[in-house]
């Protein structure tokens, strides 16, 4: 076959499979020879290889046969040999010149993930209940078993410990299965490296590494939303890695279908696996953490005295993130040793002065009586009505007993925003409250429920 005719053999096939598939499939192609029926071209990467067979093999074949040539096969071989003995030069079309293209990424290189934090692992993470069934999936996950869920998508507010647990599964696997490729990376580092290989003609090896990967993790994802060609790109990988069985797993800072700008397709897919939110942190486990972060600082600051109640204290006060917790902590440890104090309350009160009024709750009486009014599905101008029917009564008391408890205001002035009340009426429900929680367990839970949602 001349190159004149595989010239007008690549314009025909321009105009069948369209000009966005020649370019990025056919025109890197080198035409290697024909011989016996059999067509042969060298493609850049074993993934081009493997997708032009698939999708452009026909088109290839039936364009040939049109211009006359008798082809019965494509074979695309991928090495970056010489043209071997015999073998004709490859002929490009003229108005495709293809650049000469860096050698793909062998499977051994090391992967562009981002790097991972040391102190990241499952030890230093702490379990409670806001975060126990995030903790259980990860760990199952990090033992690099068959795909159960694919794929795990993590999602929680600033600081909750996404980032921490997507580390830890890493590190797990690469002492668990140092045989599996795993790449964690941020969706900004995904997008940047997007972007770089359109740049520099290196899309190929782009999606070629991205699909020998085995377990890909992705860490706030949300940061795709409203970038289309990223996404798309995203889509695919997801696509091609899903279904060679790989394990995926995401992190974003809600729900899948909460994404603003996120295509409805990527929403449906990050949902098909198992979605597991972080909630936000409880006293328990910020007291907990705060005992464990205390306990490894004692090897750096072994000389220090905490005072019984103060890690109380931080937990009960400081109650926004696990980051801004352990700053806190940090910073204490730091100012008592450069004073050289024991930590006590006073201290950790002058101390943590800034980051304890940051963190006072800010909520107000009538987001309190709003929020109550909807989970006890009675009217708002009931709650501070004057009706007495036990159906209103109750959700009243319960509103009174998280307005005293959620915000500063006095009992008088909490009579005030309930319609006028005196203040022992609002006392009065408030006991009312706390003698029936410790017995009703379902109040209780309301009450909890109420209270992180408010806090939240
Ligand atoms: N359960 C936990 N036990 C111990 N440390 C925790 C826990 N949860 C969070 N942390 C710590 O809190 C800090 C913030 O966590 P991380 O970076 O994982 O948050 P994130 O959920 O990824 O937040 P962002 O959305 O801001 O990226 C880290 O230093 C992490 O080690």
């Amino acid at each position: 076959m001349t190159d004149d005719t595989w010239g007008r053999v690549c314009d025909e096939l321009q105009k069948s499979v369209g000009q966005n598939n020649f370019t990025t499939w056919i025109a890197p192609l080198e035409l290697i020879n024909l011989e016996d029926g059999i067509v042969s071209f060298r493609a850049p990467t074993k993934f081009m290889r493997d997708w032009v067979s698939r999708n452009f093999a026909e088109p290839i074949l039936s364009e040939l046969r049109r211009a006359g040539v008798s082809a019965e096969r494509v074979d695309i071989s991928v090495p970056l040999r010489q043209v071997a003995n015999g073998a004709k030069p490859a002929a490009k079309p003229a108005a495709m010149p293809v650049k000469p293209r860096k050698p793909a990424r062998a499977e051994s290189e090391p992967l562009p993930g981002a790097p991972l934090d040391a102190r990241f692992t499952f030890d230093s993470f702490v379990v409670g209940k806001p975060n126990e069934l995030a903790h259980a999936a990860a760990k199952r996950v990090a033992e690099g078993g068959p795909v159960t869920f694919n794929p795990l998508f993590l999602y929680g507010g600033v600081g909750l410990g996404k980032t921490h647990l997507m580390h830890a599964i890493a590190h797990e696997l690469q002492v668990q299965r140092p045989d599996l490729r795993v790449l964690y990376l941020s969706a900004e580092q995904f997008m940047y490296r997007f972007i770089q290989a359109l740049r520099d003609k290196q899309i190929m090896d782009f999606k070629e590494m991205f699909r020998s990967i085995d377990v890909l993790m992705v860490d706030d994802v949300q940061f795709i939303a409203g970038k289309e060609s990223t996404q798309e790109e995203f889509f695919h990988t997801f696509n091609a890695l899903v279904d060679q069985g790989k394990q995926i797993v995401i992190s974003a800072d809600r729900a899948p279908g909460e994404i603003k700008d996120l295509e409805e397709r990527i929403k449906s897919r990050l949902s098909c696996g198992l979605v597991v939110d972080l909630h936000p942190t409880d006293y328990e486990l910020r007291l907990g953490i705060l005992q464990t972060k205390t306990d490894a600082y004692r090897t750096e600051y072994p000389d220090l005295q905490i005072a019984p109640g103060v890690l109380e204290f931080i937990a009960h006060r400081i109650s926004s993130n696990v980051r801004i917790l352990e700053g806190a902590l940090t910073r204490l440890f730091a100012y008592a040793s450069l004073i050289g104090r024991e930590i006590t309350m006073d201290l950790a009160q002058e101390c943590l002065k800034d980051q304890l009024r940051q963190s006072e709750r800010k909520v107000t009486v009538e987001e309190i009586q709003r929020k109550v009014a909807e989970h006890y599905n009675v009217r708002l101008s009931d709650l501070v009505g004057p009706k007495r029917l036990r159906a209103i009564a109750r959700p009243r008391q319960v509103a009174m007993f998280l307005a005293k408890s959620l915000t500063t205001r006095s009992l008088p002035d909490i009579g005030r925003r309930f319609g006028g009340r005196d203040h022992t009426t609002i006392m009065h429900g408030i006991r009312k409250i706390e003698e029936l929680r410790a017995t009703d367990s379902q109040l209780a839970e309301d009450i909890e429920l109420l209270r992180r949602l408010l806090e939240s």
